[in-house]
């Protein structure tokens, strides 16, 4: 399959998957304009055209809060996008503070692949805190997100001058 064919079979099967989903600010926004904005994030911003990594931007969401099986992914996408989808999925099965401690830790042993989509990941939710406050977020909860993913950049940089500049450009405003 060609490139663009596969790229639009990346979107369907992530928008299948995501369509019962929201985001949590206080429009509802449907789940998949997310993946779909780190991609973007990542091609505009990144200058990012290496295929493997926009479908795993597309994807990176799916195993972690959808149905959907790494299998699965390898099966449809083949290994080299399930293996950056499986880098940046979290373990649902650990308790969220173990989560959140592994990712900082982890952060810097990630392939440069899953990098640039944790990222971009990074660089759009902290932008959407600043659009929109999630439902049931106080002060307090937003700013630490805020501190907690510069813990997490600081092990992804490195990896891309253009999207490590506008994180730092968030992370200042917030000092
Ligand atoms: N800023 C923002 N985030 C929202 C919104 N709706 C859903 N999210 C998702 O919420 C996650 C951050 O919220 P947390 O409370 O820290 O995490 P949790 O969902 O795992 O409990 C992000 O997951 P993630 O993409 O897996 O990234 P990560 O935070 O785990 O790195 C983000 O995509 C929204 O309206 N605004
Ligand atoms: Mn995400």
């Amino acid at each position: 399959m060609g490139d663009l064919s596969l790229l639009v079979e990346t979107v369907n099967f992530a928008a299948i998957k995501h369509k019962a989903q929201r985001r949590k600010d206080p429009e509802k926004t449907p789940y998949i304009n997310h993946p779909i904005g780190v991609a973007r994030i990542l091609t505009e911003e990144g200058k990012v055209n290496d295929l493997s990594v926009l479908q795993a931007a597309i994807l990176h969401d799916t195993v972690e809060d959808t149905d959907t099986t790494i299998e699965e992914i390898k099966e449809k996408f083949g290994d080299k996008v399930a293996g950056i989808v499986a880098e940046v999925t979290d373990d649902k099965h650990l308790p969220k503070s173990e989560r959140k401690r592994l990712q900082i830790e982890n952060a810097p042993k990630k392939s440069k692949e899953a990098k640039l989509v944790k990222l971009a990941d990074k660089l759009y939710n902290l932008r959407d805190l600043n659009r929109a406050t999630p439902s049931g977020w106080n002060p307090k909860r937003v700013s630490e997100y805020f501190k907690w993913a510069s813990l997490v950049v600081e092990g992804l940089r490195g990896t891309n001058h253009q999207l490590e500049e506008e994180l730092d450009k968030l992370f200042e405003s917030k000092e």
